[in-house]
C-alpha cells in the first residue's frame, strides 16, 4: 500500500464534511460547529493525515488544546491512529507551551535557569505580602481584587509601566502600584505566574525577530481546539508564532463559549477569518454522541440566546430515554437521589458524571456517595499538587534547585514551627528589600554579621545549613530518593501529626504519594536533563492530569471542567434560579453565558440525563429557597419524564425518628466503620451530625439521615 492508501484509511470512518476537513488542501481551515459533532476527532484526525501523508513532519506541527488532559488524550488517540508515537510533536495547553518555550529560552527572557511557576495561590500570598510592605490597607483593598487587576492588565499585555487607568480613584492607583512591586519581586525571585507564561513568550516572540522567525519557520501548521475560549493575550501569541507560512487548523463552537469571565473572547472566531484570509469555512452539523432526545433538549435551550452565529444539530442516533427530572426538597435529599439512582443503574461507576455549577456543591454529595461506599474523584476538585502538605514539601525542593525562590523561602522558614517568628524575618526582610536581594541571601549576610540574636541566631543557622545540605544532594541523589530524604528529615510528617492525628495521618500518605509520583516521572522522564526542574513544574503546570475515565469511579466536576468530555449518563444537579443560571451572572446581565454553560452540560451525555433541583438549599451559610431554573422551562415539557423518589415521603418523619434515637454517649454500628460510641451531636432536623469515637477507626463526622448506621 502507499502512502495515500494508508491516509486514506483514515477518512473512513468520517462523514463527507469531516473528511473535507481533514484532507483539507494546505490552507487554514475553521471548523466551526456544535457540541460532539466531531471537532476533537477531527482535529486529531487531520493531525495523523498530515504526518502520514508526509504533508509535514511531527516538529512541525503544534496542538493547543484547553486542558492538559486532553492534550494527553490527543497524544494517544494519534498513537493508535498511526501505529507509532511521533516524536517532536509538540501539544499542550498555551500555558504549557509557553512554559516549554522558556524553558529553552531563559536567558533571551532574563530568567534564571530555574525559574519558578507562581500558582494562583502562592501569586495571592506574594501580593498580600506586597500590600503590607507597600502599607497599603488591606482591609481597603481586597488582595483578591488586585490580583484580578495584575492578571486582567497581563492578560491585555500590559505591563505596570504601562498600564493606562480609566479610572484614577484610590483602588485603581493602589492596585497599580502593588502591580509595579509585584514586578519587580518576581523578576528579582525568578517567579513565573501563569499569565506571565503567555506573556513573556509573547514579548519574546514580538521583540526578538531571529526567534519569532526559527518559530514561525518550525510550525508550518497549528492546531487549536477550543478557539471560542481563546482570550485577548492567546490570539495575539497564536498570530506572532504563527508565521505567513503557517497553515492554522481552528476549531470552536461559540455556543460553548464559557470563559468570559477570564477574559475569553468568541468574536476571535469571527476575526480569524478576516485577519488571516482564504480561510476554509467549515460546519459540520451532525451529532455522534447524544441521543435525539439529549440533543433536542440542548438545541431548544441554547436557541434562546440572542447572539448566535447559528447552527442547528441533528443525529442518525436512537431516539433514547426521555430525561429525567427530579425534585428534591433539598440539596441533601437531591444527593441521595442522584447516589441511589446510581447505585442502580450498576456497578459500571466511570459512565457517571456528576456536574454542578459551583465547586462547593461537591460537598453534600460526597458525603453521600462516602455513605454508599460508592468511588467517585472529584475532577480538578482540590487537587493533589495543591494540598497544603505538597506544596510544603515541594517548597524545601524548590529552596534546594533555586534558593533565591522567596515565596518557597517564605513558605518553609517556620514550617514545621521552629521558632521563627515575625521579629527575626522582618529583618530578613528589609535587608532583602534595601539591597536588592533574596530572602535566603538577606539570611545569610545577616547571620554572618551576627544580626540574630538569642535562640533565633541557633535555629536560623540550622535551618539555613539544613538547606544547604539539600542542595548539595540535589546533586547526588534521585530525584525521588531527594524528596524521601526531605520528608524525613525536615520534620514536616510529626508537625502534622501533633496538628491533627486523623489529618494529619491522611497528609503523610499523600507525602507517600508524592515519592510515587516521583519515581514514575522518573521512568517515564529517563532522558530528562534536568529533572528535578521538570517535576516541579510538572507539579504546577499538570495538576489537573488525573485521567480519571481509567478508573471505576464517578466522576465529580463543574460544569466549566466537563467541557469537551462526554459520558454515558450526566446528572446535572442544582438547577435553580440564582444557582444555575448563577446570580452574578443573573446581576451582570449575562444570562447566555450562563445558558451557554447549560449547553455544555447537556450535551456531555450520551445515553441518559439526569436533572435536578431542589427547593431549598443551603447557600452562603444560609437556608434559601428558589425557584427550578428556567433552563428546565427552555426544554420542551414532552421530553421530560418527572420521576419521584421512593425514599422521599418517608424521609421526615425518619429523620425526627433517627435524631431522637441517637443520644450522645449511645453505643452504635456502623456498617463500614464498626462499633462506636457517639461523643458529640451538632446540626437540626435533617441536618443533624454526630461524631462518633469508633474502637478500631478514629472519630467520624456523620450525617445522621442517611447513614447507614444501627443503635446497638
Ligand atoms: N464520523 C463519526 N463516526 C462515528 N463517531 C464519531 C464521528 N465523529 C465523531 N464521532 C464521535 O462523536 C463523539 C463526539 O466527538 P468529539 O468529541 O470529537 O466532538 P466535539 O465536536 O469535539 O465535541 P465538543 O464540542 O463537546 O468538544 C466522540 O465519541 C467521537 O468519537
Ligand atoms: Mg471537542
Amino acid at each position: 500500500m502507499n502512502i495515500c492508501d494508508d491516509a486514506s484509511l483514515l477518512l473512513n470512518d468520517l462523514n463527507t464534511a469531516q473528511r473535507e476537513a481533514v484532507a483539507a488542501p494546505e490552507t487554514h481551515v475553521l471548523v466551526l460547529a456544535g457540541a460532539g459533532s466531531g471537532k476533537t476527532r477531527v482535529l486529531v484526525h487531520r493531525i495523523a493525515w498530515l504526518l502520514q501523508c508526509q504533508l509535514a513532519r511531527a516538529n512541525h506541527i503544534l496542538a493547543v488544546t484547553f486542558t492538559n488532559r486532553a492534550a494527553n488524550e490527543m497524544r494517544d488517540r494519534i498513537q493508535k491512529l498511526l501505529g507509532y508515537n511521533p516524536s517532536g510533536l509538540l501539544t499542550g495547553t498555551f500555558h504549557g507551551i509557553a512554559y516549554y518555550l522558556l524553558r529553552q529560552h531563559w536567558q533571551l527572557a532574563q530568567l534564571p535557569e530555574t525559574f519558578q511557576i507562581l500558582d494562583s495561590d502562592e501569586q495571592l500570598r506574594l501580593i498580600k505580602r506586597i500590600i503590607k510592605e507597600a502599607k497599603i490597607d488591606d482591609k481597603v483593598f481586597s488582595p483578591k481584587k488586585i490580583q484580578q487587576f495584575i492578571n486582567a492588565c497581563k492578560e491585555k499585555a500590559q505591563r505596570a509601566q504601562s498600564v493606562v487607568l480609566m479610572s484614577t480613584d484610590r483602588e485603581t492607583q493602589a492596585a497599580l502600584t502593588v502591580y509595579q512591586f509585584y514586578e519587580q519581586t518576581c523578576q528579582q525571585s525568578g517567579l513565573v505566574d501563569f499569565t506571565e507564561l503567555l506573556l513573556k513568550t509573547y514579548e519574546l516572540l514580538r521583540d526578538d525577530e531571529s526567534l519569532r522567525k526559527h518559530y514561525q519557520t518550525r510550525f508550518k501548521h497549528i492546531l487549536v481546539d477550543e478557539f471560542q475560549d481563546t482570550n485577548y493575550l492567546q490570539y495575539e501569541w497564536l498570530k506572532l508564532i504563527a508565521g505567513p507560512a503557517a497553515k492554522l487548523f481552528i476549531v470552536g463552537d461559540d455556543d460553548q463559549s464559557i470563559y468570559s469571565w477570564r477574559g475569553a473572547r468568541i468574536e476571535n472566531i469571527q476575526l480569524l477569518p478576516v485577519e488571516f484570509k482564504e480561510t476554509l469555512l467549515i460546519r459540520l452539523e451532525q451529532n455522534y454522541r447524544s441521543t435525539k432526545m439529549i440533543l433536542t433538549a440542548a438545541n431548544a435551550v441554547i436557541r434562546n440566546n440572542k447572539n448566535r452565529l447559528g447552527k442547528e444539530l441533528w443525529t442518525n442516533g436512537t431516539e433514547g430515554d426521555p430525561l429525567f427530572l427530579y425534585k428534591a426538597h433539598n440539596e441533601i435529599n437531591e444527593a441521595e437521589f442522584i447516589v441511589h439512582k446510581i447505585k442502580l443503574l450498576g456497578k459500571d461507576y466511570h459512565n457517571n458524571a456528576i456536574l454542578y455549577r459551583t465547586s462547593s456543591q461537591s460537598r453534600v454529595l460526597e458525603e453521600a456517595l462516602i455513605d454508599q461506599q460508592i468511588p467517585y474523584r472529584i475532577y480538578g476538585g482540590m487537587r493533589f499538587y495543591e494540598r497544603a502538605e505538597i506544596k510544603d514539601v515541594l517548597a524545601y525542593l524548590r529552596l534546594a534547585v533555586y534558593s533565591d525562590d522567596d515565596a518557597a523561602f517564605e513558605r518553609i522558614i517556620n514550617t514545621p514551627k521552629r521558632g521563627i517568628g515575625e521579629r527575626t524575618i522582618e529583618p530578613i526582610r528589609a535587608l532583602a528589600r534595601q539591597q536588592g536581594i533574596s530572602l535566603w541571601r538577606a539570611s545569610r549576610l545577616l547571620l554572618a554579621d551576627n544580626g540574630f540574636k538569642g535562640r533565633a541566631a541557633k535555629t536560623i543557622t540550622e535551618f539555613l545549613h539544613y538547606i544547604e545540605s539539600l542542595i548539595e544532594q540535589t546533586h547526588t541523589l534521585l530525584l525521588s530518593d531527594l524528596i524521601k530524604k526531605i520528608i524525613e528529615t525536615c520534620g514536616l510528617p510529626d508537625f502534622y501529626l501533633k496538628d491533627n492525628k486523623e489529618e494529619g495521618q491522611r497528609r503523610i500518605e499523600n507525602l507517600a504519594e508524592l515519592i510515587s509520583a516521583a519515581r514514575q516521572f522518573e521512568i517515564f522522564n529517563r532522558d530528562e536533563e534536568k529533572p528535578i526542574l521538570t517535576f516541579l513544574a510538572h507539579a504546577t503546570l499538570d495538576a489537573n492530569n488525573d485521567n480519571a475515565n481509567e478508573t471505576n469511579h464517578v466522576q465529580l466536576m463543574t460544569l466549566h471542567l466537563a467541557k469537551g468530555l462526554e459520558f454515558k449518563r450526566v446528572f446535572l444537579c442544582g438547577l435553580e434560579e440564582g444557582l444555575f443560571p448563577h446570580q452574578n451572572s443573573l446581576d451582570e446581565g449575562n444570562v447566555e453565558e450562563e445558558r451557554r454553560l447549560c449547553y455544555v452540560g447537556i450535551t456531555r451525555a450520551r445515553e441518559q440525563l439526569y436533572l435536578s433541583h431542589a427547593e431549598t438549599r443551603y447557600y452562603y451559610g444560609e437556608r434559601s429557597y428558589s425557584r427550578a431554573s428556567r433552563f428546565i422551562r427552555e426544554i420542551p415539557a414532552e421530553l421530560i419524564d418527572h420521576i419521584r423518589f421512593n425514599n422521599a415521603p418517608n424521609y421526615q418523619a425518619n429523620v425526627k425518628n433517627k435524631n431522637e434515637k441517637f443520644a450522645i454517649g449511645t453505643p452504635v454500628l456502623h456498617h463500614k466503620f464498626g462499633r462506636g460510641i457517639i461523643v458529640d451531636k451538632e446540626g437540626q432536623g435533617e441536618f443533624t451530625r454526630i461524631q462518633v469515637d469508633f474502637s478500631e477507626n478514629d472519630c467520624k463526622w456523620i450525617i445522621l439521615a442517611y447513614s447507614d448506621i444501627e443503635l446497638l
